[in-house]
């Protein structure tokens, strides 16, 4: 008889919504994150042998993720708060050796009134978010624990109605596509950056966390909101200007200037949905909607899609 083992194991809790709100007197600031914290570990037993004194309740887990949204002095930055909070689980509790946090932050911008930021009224901007991942590892021991930190956005839907061409492209007998050379480009934007793995300290107080001075300098994973503030701004600049051959090359160039923007970051990963606007037939009319320059109704296509994804590292020898 073949004998069988668990090969994974992994367990925690998913979608913990989180609302906060930091008062400076009068002035509020608010965040609002959905967060997954997971944890690995010497649980198998849990499994296999229906142990649970080697569980963590994931009640328990999503009580440490409000305790530190209360505590943690890092809860306006995503990055900092999941390093927080991942690092906790991994130093708390012994046979637990990994925790993988997800925060995902939704849009609330403060409202203009009469151009002046309302101190505490506030706006959903769409479904874009923030997205942050941490995973927390202390597999060599709680003395060697080692964090790894990507970040980026979703859902951040962008459109021209010009600048996009799609010519030259493979043509046999699959082909009806034709060539243009002015079109409507619309993309759902998913970017993803990376950062280099860097060592953290065991740390259980709940009220601090800190990373050495070299780690926690301008554009490293710790300064996470201006890192992707500015990787936004390069997605949205390259996009809006580019005159593009194709969403393959767009996606290229993007990633390409956060790369030249950004030294700490390591890799930058887009996936984009071609969102397809097909120009309408008028001919039965007599009306030439077909012609790019003539082009004025389309149909929004919701599919299918194009789906173009790629990502962009740094040569490790820079
Ligand atoms: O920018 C594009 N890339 C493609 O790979 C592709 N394929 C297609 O049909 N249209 C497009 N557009």
């Amino acid at each position: 008889m073949s004998s069988i083992q668990l090969t994974h194991a992994r367990y925690g809790k998913q979608a913990v919504r989180v609302f906060r709100i930091v008062r400076e007197d009068k002035w509020h600031t608010v965040v609002e994150y959905n967060v997954t914290a997971l944890l690995e570990g010497d649980i198998a037993e849990s499994y296999t042998k229906a142990d649970n004194s080697v569980i963590v309740a994931t009640d328990s887990v999503k009580n440490i993720t409000y305790h530190l949204a209360k505590t943690s002095p890092h809860i306006l930055h995503p990055e900092r708060f999941a390093l927080h909070l991942g690092t906790y689980f991994v130093s708390k509790y012994a046979h637990i050796h990994k925790s993988f946090i997800t925060v995902e932050q939704l849009r609330w911008k403060r409202i203009d009134v009469n151009g002046q930021e309302n101190s505490h009224s506030f706006w959903r901007d769409g479904d874009e978010k923030r997205l942050v991942e941490v995973v927390v590892d202390a597999t060599q021991g709680k003395e060697t624990i080692t964090a790894s930190v990507s970040a980026g956005i979703s859902d951040l839907l962008v459109l021209k109605s010009t600048g996009s061409a799609f010519e030259n492209f493979i043509r046999d007998e699959h082909t009806t596509l034709a060539e243009v050379n002015d079109r409507i480009f619309s993309t759902s934007v998913d970017l993803k950056l990376t950062y280099a793995p860097f060592s953290v300290t065991k740390n259980t107080a709940l009220d601090a966390f800190k990373l050495s001075d070299e780690l926690s300098a301008e554009g490293t994973a710790w300064d996470g909101n201006a890192v992707v503030a500015k990787a936004r701004t390069a997605t949205l600049e390259v996009f809006a200007v580019d005159e593009s051959a194709s969403v393959q090359a767009t996606l290229y160039l993007m990633a390409e200037r956060i790369l030249a923007e950004n030294k700490h970051v390591q890799t930058v990963s887009y996936t984009l949905p071609n969102k397809h606007y097909i120009p309408v037939d008028l001919r039965y009319a007599g009306i030439d909607n077909l012609t790019p320059s003539a082009a004025e109704v389309f149909v929004p296509v919701s599919a299918p899609s194009g789906l173009i994804s790629a990502t962009i590292s740094r040569q490790l020898s820079e």
